[in-house]
């Protein structure tokens, strides 16, 4: 186990400052998300994993060549299992619990292998997602665009966005899941939980 008090002292960990490239918005870090205020305060959880930022400068060398029009914003990445103790609260007697990792089992991202993320175009406006961040409605699905697209709630230009994130993310080797466009956790989420260091 690590702790976010010592994470500026452990090798394994690199801020996200050293990544060249993105935008970070670390909406957990704002009042900006669905509890509605800072979770993050004193402090800074601008980390990953070392094996995750390097695959997220994979992408940002992938999107250099396909799309250089475009930026990855970084929108939370490691959060210590504190918070995600706290989002779980925050959703308790709801089932919307099922948008979170349930913190006895561990978020990925509590093992800084995960990351919400998103596209800016060259404007530095988001990419339109057909929903926003942390939006937990089926409308997120990714398992679901096919039935959204047909019906017109979402466009083409919406599933085409959602397509180039992921085409984005999944040849640096991170892995989405059915029901968050946003969400990808980097290599198999089974061998994280048993072989990384969770951050407490
Ligand atoms: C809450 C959402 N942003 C998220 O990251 N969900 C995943 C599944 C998690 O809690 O690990
Ligand atoms: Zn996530």
């Amino acid at each position: 186990m690590s702790t976010i008090e010592g994470i500026a002292g452990d090798p394994a960990f690199r801020h996200l400052s050293t990544i060249g490239g993105i935008a970070v918005d670390l909406r957990y870090a704002t009042p900006d998300n669905f509890v509605g205020r800072d979770l993050y305060s004193p402090y800074d959880c601008a980390w990953l994993h070392r094996d995750a930022a390097a695959a997220l400068e994979s992408v940002v060398a992938w999107l250099k060549t396909a799309r250089p029009d475009c930026t990855a914003l970084v929108l939370d990445a490691l959060r210590p299992q504190r918070v995600q103790q706290q989002l779980w609260d925050a959703l308790a007697g709801t089932d919307l619990q099922m948008y979170l990792a349930n913190p006895q089992r561990g978020s990925i991202h509590s093992f800084g292998m995960a990351l919400d993320i998103t596209l800016l175009d060259a404007d530095g406006r988001e990419l339109d997602m057909g929903t926003g961040f942390d939006d937990m409605t089926e409308l997120s699905h990714p398992a679901l665009e096919a039935r959204f697209l047909a019906s017109g709630e979402l466009t083409a230009l919406q599933a085409a966005n959602r397509q180039l994130l992921r085409d984005a993310m999944f040849q640096a080797g991170f892995v989405g899941i059915n029901t968050e466009w946003w969400h990808f956790d980097c290599g198999d989420r089974n061998i994280v939980r048993q072989t990384f260091s969770r951050v407490l």
